[in-house]
């Protein structure tokens, strides 16, 4: 497969560095990284093992956007942007791993193309050419509007099976999802539940498998399961729960993205995360008390810290 990585960070790094194994890869990232990648190629270290060479660019017009498929991996709040960029070429497929929904921002511009994903592995860029896996986890793939599901809802579809087995073929855990639109629900309740909360506690996710923090983050966790039934997602407040200690319990030693975004002093998927829980609950009526509480202390975070 011929496959754009459309922001090579920390995630984008780890998957566009294994996929590249396999297939032909371009990086779309920032220097120093896409240089050093150019020139020495990209060192995947820590629970995953590779060193490959995908080419990297800065200049997302010097990519051949007419790939296959484009996977989308920078933060929530550039996806309009990496929209864009995408929409001057003509990719086949187009996949978000980032948090929150942002496949719609994403199908506004690319239409039916776009497919949802999901990823729960854990990354973070060591330097220049290098990423650490942090943690392997799972990723996901599938149809996220229910209008473009198999007849029967049980299969899923055969563009998502290729992606998954595109993945797979490099090492990646990877499974086409039938039901993608209640999976992206539930990573947006373990989002909501768990990088609000270890952001503004400053803690590992491992704090939350303990009071008082586990019972806010439950909290959070029923409310974006409240808001996903009012639409039509059928996700249970046991089952988001139940998600959200299950991610608490493999990724205890993580520092969430969020938390990470907090020490580092840059900006947060706060509106893509806790704020799309409250928005979208707010435009169906459902009210999110731990959620609006939460975002407006992050918010009042970021005006302080970044200038608003
Ligand atoms: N890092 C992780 O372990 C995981 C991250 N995620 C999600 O994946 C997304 C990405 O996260 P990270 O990789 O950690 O963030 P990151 O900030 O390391 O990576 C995003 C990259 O996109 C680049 N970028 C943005 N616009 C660009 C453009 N126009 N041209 C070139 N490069 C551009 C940025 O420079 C940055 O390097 C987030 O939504 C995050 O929540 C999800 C699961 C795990
Ligand atoms: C799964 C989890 C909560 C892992 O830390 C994550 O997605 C994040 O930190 O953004």
């Amino acid at each position: 497969m011929e496959i754009v990585v459309f922001g090579a960070g920390a995630l984008g790094s780890l998957v566009g560095g294994m996929l590249a194994r396999e297939h032909q890869v371009t990086l779309v990232a920032r220097d120093p990284h896409a240089r050093r990648i150019a020139g020495q190629g990209l060192r995947v270290v820590g629970d995953l093992d590779a060193h490959t060479r995908p080419r990297a660019t800065t200049d997302p017009t010097s990519a051949d956007l007419t790939c296959d498929l484009a996977l989308v991996t920078v933060k929530a709040y550039d996806t309009a942007t990496a929209a864009e960029s995408l929409a001057t070429g003509d990719p086949a497929l187009v996949c978000a791993l980032s948090n929150g929904l942002t496949e719609e921002t994403l199908a506004e511009r690319l239409g039916d193309r776009v497919i949802a994903g999901s990823a729960t592995y854990g990354a973070e860029l060591v330097g220049p050419g290098e990423v650490r896996c942090t943690g392997v986890g799972r990723i996901h793939v599938g149809e996220f509007a229910d209008a473009r599901l198999a007849e029967d809802g049980d299969a899923a579809s055969d563009r998502a099976e290729r992606v998954a087995a595109a993945f797979r073929e490099c090492g990646l855990a990877c499974e086409a999802d039938p039901r993608m639109s209640r999976r992206r629900w539930e990573k947006l309740a373990v989002n909501a539940g768990i990088n609000a909360v270890t952001a503004l506690a400053r803690v590992p996710n491992g704090a939350l498998a303990d009071e008082p923090g586990r019972a806010v983050a439950h909290r959070a966790a029923r409310e974006a399961a409240r808001v996903a039934r009012v639409e039509g997602v059928a996700l249970s407040d046991e089952e988001a729960v139940d998600a959200v200690d299950t991610v608490v319990a493999e990724t205890a030693a993580n520092r969430s993205s969020m938390r990470r975004d907090v020490e580092s002093g840059s900006r947060t998927e706060v509106d893509a995360i806790t704020g799309a829980v409250v928005d979208r609950g707010r435009d169906r009526g459902v009210d999110t008390p731990t959620n609006r509480t939460m975002a407006d202390l992050l918010r009042t975070w970021e005006r302080d810290h970044n200038g608003g």
